[in-house]
């Protein structure tokens, strides 16, 4: 019985192919966006972008999404969206990029 609900709560391990698809996205676009299309920090984390043409990954309108949110965790630390990336370089969430934004790094990090 305890293998049994201990089989019925693993989780599929994320496949290697649906983590090289990430670091892929993340080679190939200047500022990449995890997100999910109702989530009010990657709203503002849009606004943030709005004029430098963001490559944004909307995980909950994708068949794959789940597999890539589990793939960005174990490739970043990181669970939440948004999940940020500039540059080739993880930045974070909303939070990190509004203070890259305060502090004026940000523009540094996107020219
Ligand atoms: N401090 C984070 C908060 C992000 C956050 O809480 N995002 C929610 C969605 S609105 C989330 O990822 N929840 C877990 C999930 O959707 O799986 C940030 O600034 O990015």
């Amino acid at each position: 019985m305890f293998e049994f609900i201990t089989k019925f709560f693993q989780q599929e391990p994320v496949p290697e192919s649906i983590k090289t698809e990430i670091r892929q996205t993340v080679q190939k676009s200047p500022i990449v966006v995890f997100s999910k299309s109702y989530c009010p920090y990657c709203t503002q984390t849009k606004e943030t972008f709005n004029k430098f043409n963001p490559v944004i990954i909307e995980l909950d309108q994708i068949p794959d999404g789940g597999f890539i949110q589990r793939g960005l965790q174990e490739l970043t630390g990181q669970r939440t969206v948004p999940n940020i990336f500039i540059n080739k370089e993880h930045i974070g969430g909303n939070s990190d990029l509004q203070n890259l934004k305060k502090s004026g790094e940000l523009y540094k990090l996107i020219n």
